[in-house]
């Protein structure tokens, strides 16, 4: 069973040459959520977000996903509530996807897969100084993680897919600001699931209290198709690949409960 061994090998994924060993790894993400195992948590508060879109100040390919990036250095961008006892600050957040609509999150819910997965990644500014410093504790970081299922066009999103063709190759970067994340969120915030987890890439730490919505948001298929027409590679590569598929494979949940906000 993956969860009794010392090492759990990550999923071998082209980017990371090789089986990652993580120590530990009973605590992996991604999982799926089984609805009915689900235990109601009456503790658990509503999120509370405070975006400033002023702290938006680039996006950039780093070869696996895009990345919206914040100014993390003062509290102006911040998530308290919830399951959290502290207060985190928004540092950026990006996608997971598919090469078609039949796949592509990271999380699944009774076994169902999304098209895609937004992650909002922050960290506990409570307890820690750098995001650097709180990806190795385990109440280091906060990712909320929202469905996105394909349907009507996202206006909200629609700056973000026209930023795209600019950082078509790994390792790009254009100045983007004045976005606000809170568009991207789902009407109920309120209605979540959440448990201790892991990154999803490198370094793979035990360090996530995550907060998977139970509302998913929408885009169309067009906006969707922006995202595949990002590349793994860099401008100096021979061979270019499309950026899909860049989704962690599921993990044992080793005996893990996930909480639901709601009955
Ligand atoms: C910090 C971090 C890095 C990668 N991914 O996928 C996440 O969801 C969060
Ligand atoms: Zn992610």
């Amino acid at each position: 069973l993956a969860c009794s061994s010392k090492y759990v090998l990550s999923q071998m994924h082209p980017m990371w040459q090789g089986p990652l060993a993580v120590p530990g790894g009973d605590r992996q993400s991604p999982i799926d959520i089984v609805v009915r195992k689900s235990v109601f948590d009456s503790k658990l508060k509503p999120l509370v977000t405070n975006y400033d879109p002023q702290t938006c100040q680039q996006i950039w390919n780093n070869g696996y996903s895009f990345l919206v990036e914040y100014d993390d250095t003062t509290d102006k961008s911040t998530l308290k509530g919830g399951p959290l006892q502290d207060q985190f600050r928004l540092c950026q957040f990006h996608f997971h996807w598919g090469e078609s609509n039949a796949w592509g999150s990271e999380h699944t819910v009774d076994r169902r897969l999304f098209p895609a997965e937004l992650h909002l990644v922050h960290w506990n500014s409570d307890k820690y100084s750098l995001f650097e410093e709180a990806v190795m504790e385990d109440n280091g970081l906060a990712v909320i993680g929202i469905f996105l299922k394909v349907g009507k066009r996202h206006e909200g999103l629609q700056k973000l897919v026209d930023a795209l063709p600019a950082i078509r190759h790994k390792d790009s970067v254009v100045e983007f600001t004045r976005f606000d994340p809170a568009c991207l969120l789902p009407a109920n915030t309120d209605d979540y699931w959440t448990y201790h987890g892991s990154l999803t890439t490198p370094p793979l730490t035990e360090s996530v209290s995550w907060i998977v919505m139970k509302q998913h948001i929408e885009v169309s298929h067009d906006q969707l198709a922006v995202f595949r027409s990002l590349l793994f590679t860099s401008a100096e590569e021979d061979v270019q690949k499309s950026m899909v598929n860049n989704f962690r494979v599921q993990q044992s949940l080793c005996g893990r409960t996930v909480r639901s906000s709601f009955t």
